[in-house]
């Protein structure tokens, strides 16, 4: 593991122990990006469930990997400005950072177009489903591709549909917006060609961008989308919000919207690649329905493509650990924690954990197609809970499955299925956002 040979001395911060082999300006983040689940597995073993991890320009962060540190994010006492801490430059003035009013000013704002209603109503559905199917066929024609590179590009396009945004010139926002979210590891270092340096840079230009975008949505009155509803929204909102919190929100909104679903998606197709029999399951289910589905009401029909999609984030959370200030003392499982205490809580680990899920480690769509009771929200963790809990949760559902038929009737219908050309398990990444490897190649053969 990335861990710092020399730093071996063990130490405790407000009685709780200090992971050791830290490096310097960096802390554990080497080891918290490339191996995230041993270093959480190796920690809670020799230290017990609370720990103090190093999250370098961050600062320390404690971890808690009792399941009650999962109700914190629904805690009163809790606060998620610790995120305009970790990444001011990415998260400053987005919702996901604001507590209270300043949060549910800008999350009414855009809420109700996430949701089943606004989805259906503005035809999502309708208007995604043609540019899942081309992509897919293009797969098919060119026989192999590099995956995360494809879903990346796919859930871009698709974004920025959603958002009325005319998309050009996808692979370079791709570039861009991994370069920004180095601005959360990056070492304070800013020198030419450094990441610290690149990020800004990258975030100057897609707010230049996204400007832009504002402008024409305030100019061309019959302009639809996602980013003119904002505009109106924000510009009716009593205490007028800036232009800077509305480019914000958008910057997040658009990263949000593709880097998290283009792992998933990419994971997704790696496991249909690698057990055959879930492959099978998805061509039978798929040549039941016959079509993509475009509906909200029509996603219930497709139980296969549903547990599909929930079993790949279950494994493969794209998010792994959210952060949080304790604003009062608070108890957290065996301790009192005091106010003012930066935490980290560990997603990644609950999602594959045993005191929730029979079997964790093992990939089975039987737990979602066997269920009789209705999906709880430690069922869906991976997408946080309480006032935070991702508001693309119904548009990922949709998306994905109407991406799972389309793959599976494309495919099927050439007489093809997806093969792993590449191994899976190396370079893998944990932190910011989660992925499998950039190199992992799949063939359609
Ligand atoms: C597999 C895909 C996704 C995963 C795993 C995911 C995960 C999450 C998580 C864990 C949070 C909670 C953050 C916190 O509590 O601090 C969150 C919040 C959020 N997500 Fe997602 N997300 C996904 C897709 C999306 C999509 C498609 C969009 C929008 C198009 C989106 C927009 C947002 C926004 C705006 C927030 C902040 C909500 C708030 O602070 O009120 N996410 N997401």
């Amino acid at each position: 593991m990335l861990l710092n040979p020399l730093n071996r001395r063990h130490r405790l911060r407000h009685d709780i122990p200090v992971v050791p082999g830290a490096f310097p300006l960096v802390g554990h983040l080497p080891a918290i990006v490339c191996d995230l689940p041993r270093l959480l597995r190796r920690a809670e073993r020799t230290l017990g469930s609370h720990f103090w991890l190093d999250f370098g320009p961050a600062g320390h962060l404690m971890t808690c990997m009792d399941p009650d540190a999962f109700a914190l994010l629904r805690h009163k006492d809790v606060s998620s400005a610790l995120i305009e801490g970790i990444a001011p430059e990415l998260l400053s003035g987005t919702l996901v950072a604001q507590d209270g009013g300043a949060h549910r000013q800008a999350r009414d704002a855009i809420k109700a177009a996430f949701l089943p209603k606004g989805l259906t109503q503005a035809g999502i559905g309708d208007l995604f489903e043609p540019v899942i199917r081309a992509r897919v066929q293009a797969w098919r024609d060119r026989g192999d591709v590099t995956i995360l590179r494809e879903t990346g590009d796919l859930m871009l396009k698709l974004i920025f549909s959603l958002m009325g945004i005319p998309a050009q010139d996808l692979p370079g926002w791709h570039r861009k917006y991994r370069q920004l979210l180095q601005l959360i590891v990056a070492p304070p270092v800013d020198l030419p060609g450094l990441p610290l340096r690149r990020g800004r840079a990258a975030r100057d230009w897609i707010d230049a961008q996204l400007r832009q975008f504002v402008r024409d949505a305030r100019a061309h009155a019959a302009r639809t989308g996602l980013i003119k509803d904002m505009v109106s929204a924000f510009d009716r909102s009593d205490d007028a919000l800036s232009d800077d919190v509305l480019v914000a929100n958008i910057r997040l909104l658009l990263l949000g919207g593709h880097e998290t679903t283009a792992s998933t998606m990419a994971w997704m197709v790696i496991e249909l690649a690698r057990q055959p029999v879930l492959w099978d399951a998805l061509v039978e289910e798929a040549q039941r329905v016959g079509a993509v589905p475009t509906r909200h009401a029509d996603l219930a029909q497709c139980p296969v493509a549903e547990a599909l999609f929930r079993e790949t984030l279950r494994l493969h959370p794209a998010v792994t650990l959210l952060p949080r200030r304790a604003l009062q003392e608070l108890q957290l499982g065996q301790r009192r924690i005091p106010a003012g205490t930066h935490l980290c809580i560990p997603l990644l680990h609950f999602s594959t954990s045993a005191l929730l899920h029979e079997a964790p480690d093992q990939f089975r769509l039987a737990r979602w197609l066997q269920r009789t009771e209705p999906i709880r929200p430690v069922d869906m963790l991976q997408f946080g809970t309480g006032p935070h809990v991702c508001i693309g949760y119904h548009l990922v559902w949709l998306e994905l499955v109407q991406f799972c038929i389309a793959l599976a009737l494309t495919m099927h219908k050439a007489g093809v299925r997806p093969r792993l050309l590449s191994g899976v398990e190396k370079g893998r990444r944990y932190y910011p956002t989660a992925h499998p490897s950039m190199t992992i190649r799949i063939g359609f053969s």
